[in-house]
């Protein structure tokens, strides 16, 4: 009873010196920083909303605070939230000082198990101290010249070809849409990048290990003892590592991508060892299958629960980019040909994406920085730019901010903001869409990704029908979105949806081809 009485008095004591800390914390705000948002339970409200609530955290506590900018104070540190697009604009220039790695780095320790030497050594202390471009920033500068738009197209016609012949062996039957784009993006995307010889090709079954991990990947990074309280995923993980480390391992990578290839090249450099080459190379594979084949569902999810939509790109998609040689009963569809003249399919691809990225830029402030000649950002700090705050923001986009409006991109890739009875269209700013963040940190998959996506969901539209599954009227587009998950990638349907998915009757007989030039 003793026990107990001193354990509720010491839990007692704990929240009334926390209150009045944050009492005097809140008389005496620092001049210049951006304004406080207070939690509701003193010092870990809001370390308990971002659990509980994920991205959508960042909303409710901007619906709270409507400032461009605003700190959460976090136990003895904080986090600044940047909801404007002219702010996300200048703290993506003071790149020298609000920095990536500091937090790509941790994180990706815990997502693939990295040991700490390798984490050292990635931190390349020394080319910092002689000035010299470090290990992260030379893969940085490898990897987005090698897959710039004129350098990606050998894998793209790469992963083309692989879609095609997949899609051509694919029989009419019903299916769940969201499992069928996960798993053929998946398989298309790893042959794109890792070769013939991919772990993927040797066994398939790996495709539903590698979802095993990505379901719960972020229980396995902040549980202490994962293989225990995360354990099918942790397990996943370890099994898809060691396939990585045996494919390097075995030298299975002479047909992979330049982009790979020279990463195998700047590791082996380095002296990490194979183990960890193994484990960067799966951690690799997250940035390039999750968000694209996630993307690539609700960009159809998008498009085929609305039959006018349907309907108006086919007549472009075939006006522009598509053909048929009767001669061999093949049907072409020209990528560059869609990037280029089939502005609808454009627009609807970013729009989804405006729809569907929640993410948050984090930036983690070296020194104290002055944003905008303004506000104060102190050292040891986090700063996010709160993607999906930013993509729902009526201000920015209009009235209809929280809808799908297929033409909001068709005359800009920065959107147009819509007025009433669209009157007042104007450009939107440059920084407010985060579909692949910006900055230093713009993704560098882009334009694969833009390959991949558009011809994926070209060629679908063109060839197949989508019907309602066996015993039922209507498809059930449109599923929830786990909103609640933690920013670091699109959002997920959390229910598939089923399709009759059967070859459209006029080009039953033919045979696809996604093409480069
Ligand atoms: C639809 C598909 C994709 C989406 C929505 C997407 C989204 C993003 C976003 C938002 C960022 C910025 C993160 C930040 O600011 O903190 C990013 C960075 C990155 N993405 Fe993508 N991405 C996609 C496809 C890809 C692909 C195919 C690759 C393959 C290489 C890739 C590799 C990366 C890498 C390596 C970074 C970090 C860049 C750096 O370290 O500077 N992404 N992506």
């Amino acid at each position: 009873m003793s026990t107990l009485r001193a354990l509720v008095a010491g839990v007692a004591v704990a929240f009334l010196s926390a209150a009045l800390l944050e009492r005097w914390f809140r008389a005496h705000p620092e001049a210049g920083t951006p304004p406080v948002l207070y939690p509701r339970i003193p010092f870990i409200g809001h370390i308990i909303g971002l659990l509980t609530e994920g991205a959508n955290y960042y909303k409710i506590a901007s619906a709270r605070c409507k400032q461009p900018i605003y700190t959460l104070p976090m136990l003895s540190s904080q986090t600044y939230v940047v909801t404007s697009p002219h702010l996300a604009n200048h703290i993506q220039r003071a790149s020298s000082t609000l920095l990536f790695e500091p937090i790509i780095l941790p994180v990706t320790q815990r997502m693939v198990g990295f040991s700490n030497a390798t984490v050292e050594a990635f931190r390349d202390q020394e080319a910092k101290n002689a000035k010299r471009p470090t290990f992260l920033d030379r893969l940085h500068n490898a990897t987005y010249s090698l897959m710039g738009p004129a350098e990606i197209r050998n894998q793209g016609k790469v992963v083309l070809e692989q879609i095609s012949q997949r899609l051509n062996a694919l029989p009419d039957c019903d299916r769940p849409l969201f499992e069928w784009c996960r798993d053929l993006f998946a398989q298309v995307t790893i042959h794109a990048f890792y070769g013939p010889e991919n772990p993927f090709a040797l066994n398939p079954a790996l495709v539903k290990d590698y979802w095993v991990w990505e379901r719960d990947v972020i229980g396995v990074m902040v549980s202490p003892i994962p293989q225990i309280t995360n354990r099918k995923a942790y397990l996943a993980r370890e099994k898809l590592a060691k396939t990585m480390i045996d494919y390097l391992e075995r030298k299975r990578y002479t047909q992979a991508s330049a982009v790979v290839q020279e990463r195998i090249r700047l590791h082996i450099e380095l002296g990490v060892s194979l183990e960890d080459r193994g484990r960067s190379e799966f951690g690799m594979l997250f940035g390039a299958l999750v968000n694209g084949a996630i993307t690539v569902f609700w960009v159809l999810n998008y498009i085929l629960s609305r039959p006018d939509l349907v309907k108006e790109l086919r007549a472009e998609v075939e006006k522009s980019a598509f053909s048929v040689d009767h001669s061999t009963k093949t049907a072409s569809i020209v990528y560059e040909a869609l990037r280029t003249d089939c502005p609808l399919l454009n627009s609807v691809f970013r729009e989804s994406l405006r729809l569907i990225a929640p993410m948050t830029s984090a930036r983690f402030v070296t020194e104290d920085t002055i944003v905008a000649d303004t506000y104060k950002l102190r050292a040891q700090s986090v700063v996010q730019i709160a993607g999906g705050v930013m993509h729902e923001d009526e201000e920015v986009w209009g009235p209809d901010a929280r809808e799908f409006n297929p033409r909001r991109f068709i005359s800009t890739p920065n959107g147009t903001k819509t007025g009433p009875g669209d009157a007042g269209k104007h450009s939107v700013h440059s920084a407010a869409f985060r579909g692949f963040g910006g900055g230093t940190v713009f993704c560098p998959g882009r334009h694969f990704a833009h390959i991949e996506i558009l011809s994926l969901v070209a060629v679908l539209l063109m060839g197949w029908d989508f019907k309602p599954p066996q015993g039922k009227d209507a498809i059930d587009w449109d599923p929830p979105k786990d909103v609640k998950r933690i920013p670091i990638g699109v959002m997920k349907p959390l229910k598939d949806v089923v399709v009759a998915m059967n070859r459209r009757e006029e080009l039953r007989d033919l045979t696809w081809s996604l093409k480069m030039t």
